[in-house]
Parts: C-alpha cells; structure tokens; sequence
C-alpha cells in the first residue's frame, strides 16, 4: 500500500508501505444514559455539562447521531455520485471495471480476514452485498489507525492527515485514488453513509499527534467517540435495521456509538502500561487526582490498592457502555446480529481479563484466550437469533 503513502507523506517525509500492500438535553434516552453514568458518586459523576458551561462533549456527539440517523430514515442514496462500473469497457488486461471492483472488494476481505479472524468469519453471514461493504468500512479505518499507529507513524504530520482527508472527500465524491477507495466509494455511492463520522475518525489521528493528555471524561468521551464511536456510525447504515424493529432509529445509534466507545474505554484500559511507554496517559487527569494517583504513579507502574480501587470504577464505566449497546443489537438486521454480539462479548471479556490479572495493566497484557472466544461464538449466535422486542415502544418515525 506504498500508494498510500506516496499520497499522503510528502516527498520529505518519504516512507516505504502501509497494511501490508500495500444527550441531550431534551432527548429522555440520553439523560437516562447520563443519570446512569452519574448513579455512582465519585469519578463516575458525569459532570460535562458542568464543568463546561459551553456543550459537552455528549452533546456535540448526540448531534453527529441525530443526522445519521435522520439520514438512514430517508434512506438517502446520493445515486448521482455513483460510480459508474459499467460491464462493458475493458481494459488492456480484459479485465472489466465491473471485475476491477469485485476484485478491490475481494482484496479489502483479504485484509480484514488477516487482521480481523474472527469479525471477518463474522461477516461471512451477512449477504455478500453487506458484507462486501463493512470490509471496505474496515480496511479505510484500519488504514487510517496505521497512519498514527503503525511502522511509519513517525513521518506522519497534520498535513499528511489533511491529505488524508482530502483523499476522503474525494472518494465520497467518486474519485477513488486506489482500489481500496473504489470499494468504500461504492460502498458510500450504495448505502446511506455520511462522510462526517469517517472525517471525525481523521479528526481522532490528528488529537492523537497533538494530544497527549486528557483532563477529565468530558475530553476522553470526545477522543473515543473521534477514533471508535464513529465506527458504529458508519457500520449501522450498512448492516441495516430489521423492518421489525420498532425503536427509533436514534436509538439504534446510540446504541452503535455506544459501542464504540466501550470498545475504546476497553482498549485504554488493556493498554495502560503500553501507552505509558509510549508516553501518553488516556486515563482522565481528574479522576486520577481524585484516586489520589497521578502521571508518576502509572509511570511507575505498581499495582497498589490506589490502583486497583481507581481500575474498578473505570471498568465499571466501560461495562456501563456496553450495557448501553446490547440495547441496540436485537434491532439490527438478523444477519448483522451475529458479528455484533461476538465482537460485543470477545470484547467486554478483555474488561474481565483486567480483572483476572489482578488489575496489573502495567506488566501484563488482558487477552481472551482462544477457548473463551470459541465459546462466545454460539453465545453470540444463540443471543442473534432474538430479534427486536415486539413490546411497542415509543415510535419514532423512519
Ligand atoms: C446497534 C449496535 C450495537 C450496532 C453495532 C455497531 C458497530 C458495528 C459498532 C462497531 C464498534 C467497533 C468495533 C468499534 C471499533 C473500536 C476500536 C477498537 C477502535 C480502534 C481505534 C484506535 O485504537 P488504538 O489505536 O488505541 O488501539 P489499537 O492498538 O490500534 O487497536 C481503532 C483501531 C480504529 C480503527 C477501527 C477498526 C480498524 C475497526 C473497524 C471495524 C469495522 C468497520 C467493523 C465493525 C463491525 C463489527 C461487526 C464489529
Ligand atoms: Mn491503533
């Protein structure tokens, strides 16, 4: 994937290969959320709204959520920016632009099934249309993460994610630079995808080169949202709705960015001693001060009662999201339910994991073990096949 590279790294900054080839206020749900977020008094007291009189960063968030999910309700298909694969025109090899582009999918299911085993397996029971689509989805937000995570991070730049997102645009606009783009071009030509989570994701990276400490939740909430939450946004639109739910479809992504930053929260957690070593602290300045704890004490990296008290209450809050997300899986289309509850369940494991290591992030690494992820799967299959609740709940029209 040196193409992507050469595009987005300046000459100066030259590098080889990348992957391989290269709540609302006035919404009831989210104050709920919120109230459950505060049920707990001390560091889990959601005090956004407070201590930034301005908008929290919840509610800048739940923003992103209502015009996603306002456009899944209209169905929007921008058809005028589809690309036009027509069978007929060949090119010197014989092969179709129709080929080229059930080739650049078949390659962006190469690279999730060599990074993603068991999502990949996952998707496998989605139709081939849907399934097609959440690997292009996959390969750009991975692609994205190496810019900032991966071998050639270090000739990365504010300039080069600029780049970046112009390439993005330009996708979303029907001009894919490389295969990988003509597959999420015609992903976002078919489906109703808004290119404001996949720009959020940019805006993540460029934190990441810029920020590396956060104050309190209000500011992690608004990073894990950035680089994780936007992940349900842009996967929803694809996975589908079942026709039976009747929840709204806010509800449905909520439940999605919900998701996501469980996810993140559980990735901050796992990779506490790691990141350290890399300098940075995800952990909320705040609440650390109010465990009595601080940089050094993480630097250091002992496991003291500080320690395993604060950990608890932080893992206690991921659970909290994830709790929030199984909400919103039984109203997603039957065949997406799978993937999303094994993830959801392999994922939510790593948080036990912690626990089970004695809450040492510091030395060890939480991991779920190959005989517990092959439990999960039927787990996962067994909770997929409920479908949305039959119950009538408060419609809201899509
Ligand atoms: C209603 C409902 C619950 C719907 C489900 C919506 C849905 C599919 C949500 C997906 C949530 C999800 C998997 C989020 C990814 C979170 C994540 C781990 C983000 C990582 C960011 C950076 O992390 P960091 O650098 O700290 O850590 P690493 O050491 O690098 O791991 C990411 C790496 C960003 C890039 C994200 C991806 C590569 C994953 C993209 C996944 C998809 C597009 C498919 C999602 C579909 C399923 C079924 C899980
Ligand atoms: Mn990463």
């Amino acid at each position: 994937m040196s193409g992507v590279l050469l595009w987005v790294v300046s000459p100066k900054e030259n590098a080889t290969s990348l992957l391989g080839l290269m709540p609302r206020i006035g919404n009831p749900k989210r104050s709920k959320f919120c109230s459950r977020l505060s049920f707990s008094p001390g560091i889990l007291a959601y005090s956004g709204a407070v201590a930034h009189p301005s908008r929290s960063s919840e509610e800048r968030v739940y923003e992103v959520v209502l015009k996603q999910a306002a456009l899944v309700r209209e169905q929007r298909r921008p058809k005028e920016k589809a690309l036009d694969f027509g069978e007929g025109v060949e090119s010197s090899d014989g092969m179709t632009n129709w080929d080229l582009l059930n080739e650049a999918y078949d390659r962006c299911g190469e690279v999730c099934a060599e990074y993603a085993k068991t999502f990949y397996l996952g998707t496998l029971l989605m139709t081939p249309e849907r399934r097609r689509a959440v690997w292009a989805i996959y390969v750009w937000c991975r692609r994205t993460d190496e810019l900032v995570d991966g071998p050639n991070a270090s000739y990365i730049t504010p300039k080069a994610l600029d780049r970046w997102e112009k390439r993005l645009t330009d996708l979303f606009d029907g001009r894919p630079y490389d295969m990988y783009d003509a597959a999420l071009s015609d992903t976002v030509a078919k489906y109703p995808v808004d290119i404001q989570p996949f720009k959020d994701m940019v805006e993540g990276m460029r934190l990441d080169l810029r920020k590396s400490r956060y104050q309190n939740f209000d500011e992690l909430y608004l990073y894990c949202y950035y680089v994780a939450g936007t992940v349900g946004l842009m996967s929803v639109p694809v996975m589908g709705i079942s026709p039976e739910s009747k929840a709204s479809t806010e509800t449905v992504y909520n439940a999605a960015l919900a998701l996501g930053i469980a996810n993140q929260l559980t990735n901050i957690l796992r990779d506490v001693g790691e990141d350290a070593r890399r300098g940075r602290v995800y952990l909320p300045q705040d609440e650390l001060a109010q465990a009595g704890l601080s940089d050094d004490d993480i630097f250091r990296g002992k496991v003291t009662d500080k320690w395993q008290s604060f950990m608890k209450d932080q893992i206690k809050r991921a659970r909290m999201f994830f709790d929030e997300a199984e909400k919103g899986v039984a109203e997603l289309n039957s065949a997406s339910r799978w993937p999303v509850w094994a993830s959801l369940l392999l994922y939510r494991q790593i948080l036990d994991a912690i626990e089970a290591n004695g809450y040492d992030n510091f030395t060890k690494r939480a991991y779920v073990g190959k005989a517990k992820k092959l439990v999960s799967l039927p787990i996962a299959y067994g909770r997929a096949i409920i479908g949305p609740s039959k119950l009538t709940k408060p419609l809201v029209a899509r």
